[in-house]
């Protein structure tokens, strides 16, 4: 189980996370929804470690990891995908994933599951990640998050700049990898995410406002918080 307590955030001055609370249990995926500037990504940059969090606790099955650096949290089992990917253009498809794997502590060899997973890897296994689609792009990049075999896989926007012809294999993808770990996904698309996930937190102004199953959520204030 993933939890966060109380967690604040900042960047400097002001407070941009304001005691949020939030739950992500292995075989569920749990969203993270809220308009542009709401506070989501810096969720996600908290938990990673790459944002100051004074107060708060983010725990791992029970293991607090607020103070821990960056690399050290990635060995203790969370997969990050960040917004725009950041996979390695220049190196094959089988360097970028071996590269997740040195990260996590894993040597060697690519596990089974991650081809059977995303067949298209294994076709395209010598190319650069560079040369390949957005889409392709993002399964690689997922590819990489998990193939330590992390706790939580977590994403950011993973929809973004992906046709939407290809969204619907990258909701395929993250379905079949929550039988294997918990999956935190941050999403403006809110049609995709509201149809993947089994339960949805909406943040607004750096807050958690609402929380439950999809089709128990107010839709008219889901739709009110989304809307400018
Ligand atoms: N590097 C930064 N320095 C200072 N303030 C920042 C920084 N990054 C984000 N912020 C501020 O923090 C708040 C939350 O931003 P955040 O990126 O977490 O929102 P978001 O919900 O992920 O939005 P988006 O969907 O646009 O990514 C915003 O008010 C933003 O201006």
């Amino acid at each position: 189980m993933f939890q966060l307590e109380g967690l604040y955030a900042t960047y400097g001055e002001g407070m941009v996370l304001r005691h949020v609370d939030l739950e992500a249990p292995k075989g569920r995926i749990t969203s993270l929804v809220g308009r542009n500037g709401a506070g989501k990504t810096t969720t996600l940059r908290a938990v990673m470690g790459l944002v100051k969090t004074p107060q708060g606790k983010i725990s791992l099955d029970g293991r607090e990891l607020q103070k821990l650096p960056v690399y050290e949290r990635a060995k203790r089992g969370i997969g990050y995908v960040p917004q725009g990917r950041e996979i390695f253009p220049q190196l094959t498809v089988e360097e970028n994933i071996l590269l997740g794997l040195e990260a996590g502590n894993g040597k060697g060899v690519i596990p089974d599951f991650i081809f059977e997973t995303f067949p298209i890897l294994q076709e395209f296994l010598h190319r650069k990640g560079g040369d390949l689609s957005g889409g392709q792009q993002q399964q690689l990049a997922i590819a990489r998050a998990v193939v330590s075999g992390p706790k939580i896989l977590i994403l950011d926007e993973p929809t973004e700049g992906i046709q939407p012809s290809v969204i619907q294999e990258i909701g395929r993808v993250i379905t079949e990898l929550k039988s294997k770990m918990a999956v935190l996904i941050v999403e403006q698309y809110l049609e995709f995410v509201l149809d993947i996930a089994d339960y949805c937190y909406v943040m607004e102004n750096g807050r958690i406002i609402m929380d439950g199953e999809p089709e128990c959520l107010d839709q008219d204030r889901l739709q009110a918080t989304m809307s400018l």
